[in-house]
């Protein structure tokens, strides 16, 4: 079972690194050949942590190998890092890791290698230094792409160090209480009287729930009931900025897989609320989000762009535009992004990014607010979209972020344990 789980994670990051396969749909598949929870969790703990240090395992490997494996060897390539990390970065003991990585090698027919593997692991175990990178490059001192390094020396001269080594970190479980189910208050008690600790960091956001530790969310107290949603602090912020109102009009216009969708009609369950997305597939949770929480929405799959083919022609009162984004604010819930998103990426990202806020923006009422909303750290997408937006659009006006006092807010990995985000809210004028 072991060599079986070490074999698993190299396909899987062969899978996501070379083949461009996202880490959420690899993972689960490999999970569910593993019938115990201990080792699903090891699983993803190893596939993480090879996400997290690539650069560095790799130029561990580029020196006590004489040339990388060729391609047709590159499962095995992984299965040399998944070996590297178990030894560096696990609680695993040396001859358990490296016996059941060697062995890994036979499951994917690497019969001939063993040795090879063998001898390169018990050379990371006697030779500490390899692991110092104090005279590489930037790009394997931080492991990230030197091209979203160079984004975030720019945009945060001050703070790039800390968004790097914030997105190495594990991010915390956050929770959203269904306050149409049970209140904050009622929730925490629950959670007390089950032994799990949690806090409110938020006084006006009592929803958002910090769990102290990870866990089976299945475990936690009214989860088949519908009382809570798994959502980080920074997401949650959405429906709270946009403040839908009794039975209004609400677009949620990029709805799936429908956190926050969930949310408005948590804040608001009478809204008239039109969830669209144009990825069918995603859309089918945002269905499955609301019948669990007991909500109900219009859910619609189309592109927002052809408002000829879902729009019924009455104007919103408010929308929500939580964009397709590069997704470089939650790279440490998603450590592939680094390596899956390429700088060629980001151009076609803001293109697509401003048709969107052009087009809802026909689309919603004078006096009206539209919520922008990005889970990306990069100003391309972020300031730099409103910039523009307000420079051709004479009837939009910024307004005030309840609660902040600023028109704009920039949220970067780690702050108060939170998700990069970047949320604007904007106003039609009457
Ligand atoms: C950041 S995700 C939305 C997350 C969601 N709001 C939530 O909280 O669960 C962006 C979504 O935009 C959708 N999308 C991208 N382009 C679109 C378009 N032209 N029209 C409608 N949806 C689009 C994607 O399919 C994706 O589901």
């Amino acid at each position: 079972m072991s060599a079986q789980l070490r074999a698993l994670a190299a396909e899987i990051c062969y899978q996501v690194i070379d083949q461009g396969k996202s880490l959420s749909d690899a993972l689960p598949k490999g999970q569910q050949k593993l019938p115990f929870a201990p080792d699903k969790a090891l699983l993803q703990e190893i596939c993480f942590g090879v996400m997290r240090q690539l650069p560095q395992l790799e130029t561990v490997c580029q020196q006590l190998m004489d040339k990388p494996l060729i391609k047709q060897l590159r499962p095995l390539q992984f299965l040399i890092y998944v070996g590297i990390y178990q030894l560096k970065f696990l609680r695993i003991p040396d001859h358990a890791a490296i016996s059941e990585t060697v062995e890994a090698a036979r499951l994917l027919k690497g019969q001939n290698l063993t040795k090879l593997i063998n001898a390169v692991l018990r050379n990371v175990q006697r030779k500490p230094a390899l692991f110092d990178f104090s005279q590489a490059s930037s790009a394997v001192q931080f492991n990230h792409p030197g091209w979203l390094i160079s984004e975030l020396q720019q945009a945060y001269p001050q703070q790039w160090q800390a968004v790097l080594t914030a997105n190495q970190q594990k991010a915390p479980l956050w929770l959203r209480v269904n306050q149409q189910q049970i209140s904050p208050d009622a929730y925490l008690k629950a959670l007390d009287e089950a032994g799990i600790a949690a806090s409110q960091p938020f006084a006006y956001l009592p929803v958002a729930i910090k769990l102290e530790q990870a866990c089976d969310i299945t475990t936690l107290p009214g989860y088949a009931e519908g009382w809570f949603s798994v959502q980080d602090a920074a997401a949650q912020h959405a429906a709270f900025f946009l403040a839908p109102q009794a039975s209004e009009r609400v677009l949620d216009a990029c709805s799936a897989p429908g956190g926050k969708t969930c949310h408005l009609l948590e804040l608001a369950p009478a809204l008239q609320l039109t969830a669209l997305d144009r990825d069918a597939t995603r859309l089918q949770r945002v269905t499955e989000n609301l019948a669990r929480l007991k909500l109900s929405a219009r859910v619609v799959a189309a592109d927002v762009l052809d408002t000829a083919s879902w729009w019924q022609g009455e104007l919103f009162d408010r929308i929500l535009l939580d964009v397709p984004c590069s997704a470089t604010g939650v790279i440490r819930r998603h450590p592939d992004i680094r390596w899956l998103r390429k700088k060629a990426d980001i151009a076609p990202l803001t293109v697509l990014q401003q048709q969107i806020l052009q087009c809802a923006w026909q689309l919603l009422k004078p006096g009206g607010t539209l919520l922008y909303a990005t889970c990306s750290v990069l100003p391309a997408e972020n300031s730099a979209q409103l910039t523009q937006f307000l420079a051709q659009q004479a009837d939009a006006q910024q307004v005030l972020l309840p609660e902040l006092g600023v028109t704009s807010w920039q949220i970067l990995p780690g702050e108060q344990d939170m998700d990069g985000f970047f949320y604007a809210l904007l106003q039609k004028i009457p």
